[in-house]
């Protein structure tokens, strides 16, 4: 990594059911990312926490700008808001920006903060889809939604913050999915995304299957985003999340994933920014996701075994 690499905390949980992920940033910081990073020779500055509101005294369904179901959308509106200034500030000094959840409901800010002046490919690691939108959610939880949003589909088209500006649905590929809904299926099977399952990691292993959605990511744009969804990984590994789906990738597949990316990101400007999400130190055994979490990133920024 040749850039100075800025971390940017969302304490946010508004967008999952299970509370705790809010606790996420400061898990993934205790356990040693900044360190981590500058044991790289990579300059890693700390832009503090994005201020969310608090769910006491608030009401999950006040001024929901769409129509359907998505609880907490206009605080969801507020942080992904903030959150893409940010993301902007960064990357206009030429910052890294490596953004740390929070529920994934706030890739929606970031993807937003980054494809402003850039058009930006996403490859986005998770057991599930997050391609409900409001009309097709069992949830209402707006985790479930955040790609949706960020490609404008269902009435996140009506809203002026969610689509991300310079983000081709033929430029995201989707890696290791095991849990889609009924209706969430045709939206993705509708939609011009690469979505790669279980199955397919199965059968042509996770190195190839990461090569080919970088090859979809980069075509054509200026940048990758990768949006690694802790609960990507088997719950044997990464436990503190608050959706686990068993048959995950292990250890050293994901690590093989991280390293391929670290590989392409010598060309420049190919990895554009980065996510931890969904990092639930409630649910976790002595912070192992969250340090799980460290060594992916130190992964992709680099850091190799030899
Ligand atoms: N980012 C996540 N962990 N998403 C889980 C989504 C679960 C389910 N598909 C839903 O829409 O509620
Ligand atoms: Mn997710
Ligand atoms: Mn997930």
């Amino acid at each position: 990594m040749d850039r100075n690499v800025r971390l940017v905390g969302v304490p946010m949980d508004l967008g999952a059911d299970r509370r705790g992920v809010d606790m996420g940033p400061s898990a993934i910081r205790y356990a040693g990312l900044a360190g981590e990073i500058e044991g790289l020779d990579v300059a890693c500055t700390d832009g503090g926490d994005v201020h969310v509101p608090r769910p006491e005294g608030t009401d999950p369904d006040a001024g929901a700008p769409v129509s359907g179901d998505a609880k907490f959308l206009a605080e969801s509106e507020t942080v992904c808001t903030r959150l893409a200034h940010e993301v902007a500030d960064a990357v206009a000094d030429g910052d890294f920006p490596l953004v740390l959840g929070g529920d994934h409901s706030i890739a929606i800010g970031t993807v937003n903060g980054l494809s402003r002046e850039a058009e930006t490919g996403i490859v986005w690691f998770d057991a599930h889809g997050d391609c409900n939108t409001p009309a097709t959610t069992p949830s209402g939880n707006v985790h479930g939604m955040s790609l949706a949003a960020i490609l404008g589909k269902g009435s996140f088209a009506d809203t002026d913050w969610a689509p991300a500006p310079n983000v081709a649905e033929e430029n995201v590929a989707l890696v290791g999915l095991r849990s889609i809904d009924e209706e969430e299926r045709s939206n993705i099977r509708d939609s011009d995304v690469t979505a790669y399952t279980m199955t397919d990691i199965d059968a042509r292993g996770v190195t190839e299957v990461v090569a080919e959605a970088l090859d979809i990511a980069t075509d054509g744009t200026d940048g990758v985003h990768v949006s690694l969804d802790l609960d990507w990984l088997d719950p044997t590994e990464a436990p503190g999340v608050g959706t686990p789906e068993r048959g995950g990738v292990s250890y050293r597949e994901a690590h093989a994933a991280m390293e391929i990316i670290a590989e392409r990101a010598a060309e420049p400007g190919r990895l554009a920014s980065m996510e931890l999400v969904e990092v639930n130190p409630i649910l976790d055994q002595h912070n192992t996701t969250a340090e799980l979490a460290v060594e992916l990133a130190t992964s992709a920024l680099g850091k190799s075994i030899l």
